[in-house]
């Protein structure tokens, strides 16, 4: 795991790297909500489709058209989980919980609000969730790559092997 507590933004050797990333922000600071918006974005258009075949060879994303809010399509990006921290200090509110809700509908990931100093489990559920997330794209990437290498015919197998045991035994 490699914790990254800077302005600046994840060098390339850590995006190639990395198999999922854990990207928290203060609710009690706008700047780094803002800056994980930057990092997303960053991230997003380094890691190629698939996500994890870049820890070992990067795919770089298509350049991001204008005009179009600079996304990219969180379908086919890296897995990630957005984390608000501070969420009991919430006298000092920046950002509204609805804000990472919605960057979170955008990224299509896990996202929660913790106090990180009161609720350890919590946070470990955060992990976890990015765990779950990288294991889910291995089992995608594992099974596309089985449709590439036997042509689609495991599924033309399993369709046969429904409909002989539809026909009547005799
Ligand atoms: N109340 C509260 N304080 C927290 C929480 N998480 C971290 N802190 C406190 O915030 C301060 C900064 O925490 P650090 O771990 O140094 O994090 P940092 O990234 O340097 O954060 P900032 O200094 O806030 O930019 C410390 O005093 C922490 O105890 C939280 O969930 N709630």
């Amino acid at each position: 795991m490699t914790m990254i507590n800077t302005e600046a933004l994840p060098s390339q050797e850590t995006i190639s790297w990395a198999d999922g990333f854990l990207l928290v922000y203060s609710i009690t600071d706008r700047q780094s909500f803002n800056w994980v918006k930057r990092v997303r974005l960053h991230i997003s258009e380094r890691k190629g489709r698939g996500g994890l075949a870049g820890a070992t060879t990067l795919t770089p994303m298509p350049p991001v058209p204008a005009g179009v809010g600079g996304d990219v399509s969180p379908t086919f990006g890296p897995p990630m989980v957005l984390l608000g921290n501070k969420a009991d200090m919430v006298h000092l509110r920046q950002v509204s919980s609805e804000e990472g809700e919605i960057l979170a509908k955008d990224l299509e990931c896990y996202f929660s609000e913790v106090a990180a100093s009161e609720q350890v489990l919590q946070v470990a559920n955060a992990f976890h969730e990015v765990f779950k997330e990288v294991q889910n794209v291995r089992k995608r990437q594992k099974t596309s790559l089985l449709d590439r290498v036997l042509g689609n015919k495991a599924t033309k197998i399993y369709v046969r092997g429904k409909s002989d045991s539809a026909l009547p035994k005799e």
